[in-house]
Formats: C-alpha cells, sequence, structure tokens
C-alpha cells in the first residue's frame, strides 16, 4: 500500500514536470536546508545526505503523506560545484567544466510513512563537455540561466547546449532519476504507468535512457 498523498519537497520546476511523468499527482511544498557539503563528503554522499534532509524536512509538515526530495551535485574531479553565487563564479565553472568530463550525482529520497522507511538511491551521470567558446559562455551567462543550476549550467539548455555527450542517466542530470524513482515506488506495491518510457522519452527528446530492468525490478 503507498499513500495516495504524494509531496514533493522541492522548489526546482524541473523536478516538478520531471515527476509529472510519473502520472500522480504530487504537491509541491519546497524547504529550506543548509545545502553546503561536509568537510570530507564525497559529492555522491553528499547529494545522499540533502535529499533526505530535505525529505525529513518535509515530513514534519506532511507526516502523513509519501515525501519525495532530490538533489543534484555537479562532481569535478572530487571536487563539488555548487550553484554559483554570481557571474564571476559562474565563468570561472564553466570554463573549467569546457571540453571535459565531469560527473553529475542526483540523488532522490523518498518516505513512507505508513512504513516508517526512507529509501535513497543516487544515480551517477558521465555528462561530457563540449569546448564551447567564451563567447558562448558570455551569451549563455546573459540569459540568466546558470544561477540556479549546481555547476553552472543546464544540460537541457536550448541554445547553450553545453553537452558533447551523456552516458547514463540523463533526466538525473535534469534534476531527477526517473527510473531510480520508479523502482523504489515498485517496491512498495506502486506500478508504473504502461506509457512511461515513451512520455519520458517524448518529455526529455528522445535522451532517457528508461531502463526496463529497473522499472520490473524487485
Ligand atoms: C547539472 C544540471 C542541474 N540542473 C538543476 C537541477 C536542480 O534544480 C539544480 C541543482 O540544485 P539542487 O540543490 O539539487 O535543487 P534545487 O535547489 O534547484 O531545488 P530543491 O532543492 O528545492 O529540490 O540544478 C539542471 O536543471 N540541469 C543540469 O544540467
Amino acid at each position: 500500500m503507498i499513500p495516495e498523498r504524494w509531496v514533493l519537497a522541492s522548489a526546482s520546476p524541473r523536478r516538478r514536470a520531471l515527476i509529472a511523468l510519473l502520472g500522480h499527482p504530487v504537491e509541491v511544498l519546497p524547504v529550506e536546508i543548509d545545502e553546503s557539503p561536509r568537510p570530507g563528503e564525497g559529492p555522491p554522499a553528499c547529494a545522499a545526505r540533502l535529499a533526505r534532509a530535505k525529505v525529513e524536512a518535509a515530513r514534519l509538515q506532511a507526516p502523513e503523506a509519501l515525501i519525495l526530495a532530490a538533489d543534484t551535485v555537479v562532481d569535478l574531479e572530487g571536487q563539488i560545484l555548487g550553484k554559483p553565487a554570481d557571474a564571476e563564479e559562474a565563468r570561472a565553472m564553466l570554463r573549467a567544466l569546457r571540453g571535459r568530463t565531469h560527473q553529475v550525482h542526483t540523488a532522490v529520497a523518498v518516505h513512507h510513512p505508513l512504513r516508517g522507511e526512507t529509501w535513497v538511491e543516487v544515480a551517477t551521470t558521465q555528462v561530457i563537455m563540449r569546448s564551447y567558446a567564451d563567447e558562448e559562455i558570455e551569451a549563455y551567462l546573459a540569459t540568466g540561466d546558470p544561477f540556479d543550476k549546481a555547476g553552472a549550467y543546464a544540460v537541457q539548455h536550448p541554445t547553450f547546449r553545453p553537452a558533447a555527450a551523456v552516458v547514463g542517466c540523463y533526466a538525473a542530470v535534469v534534476g531527477l532519476p526517473l527510473c531510480h524513482l520508479a523502482r523504489i515506488l515498485r517496491r512498495w506495491g506502486w506500478a508504473p504507468p504502461a506509457d512511461l518510457p515513451d512520455r519520458c522519452q517524448a518529455a526529455l527528446a528522445h535522451r532517457c535512457s528508461v531502463y526496463p530492468e529497473i522499472l520490473n525490478a524487485r
């Protein structure tokens, strides 16, 4: 049995759009937590801790609901790139990422109130950036898009298109690994809509790799 009321503890419009693909109504309840990494904490562990902390914060406000939250961390050779504070920092991040491969870790956390369980999974995706020009960086900064994005970029941005290739889960880079989430929910008896893979492909411009084995796993 899975609760009827689902609450997404997130202010991210990307996460709201992605979770809507599951076909279940979701209330949005943004929470504020301290997102600073802890000394010595690895990037995947940081993402997992923050996703869990967002769930914990929302649980206090909706104790009877299924709570969902996520956190995305950009990892350049072990260094965490968060959201840039200003244009200078965004420029520096985009230059550091240019022409190189980095990893994006997105943790999804889900709390089931009746079972008293919280599951957390981390999806790690490799992103290979193209060698975009300084002028492209400046044009992208001028759009204002980088400032609410980890690593100062959106892989899905329609004109900047910073990635040459994405290896792994594309939806996780955008903010929510749908396969991992579906796998957690299936454990509690939720049945994904039969056309979920088609919906994901259509919404993510055919870059989504919905893994049948994850959707079907117990
Ligand atoms: C790398 C990358 C990140 N992002 C976004 C996803 C997340 O919204 C954001 C990472 O910051 P997060 O702290 O994970 O999320 P958030 O603060 O936006 O939302 P909330 O905590 O309320 O859920 O960056 C993209 O949209 N595209 C990308 O390619």
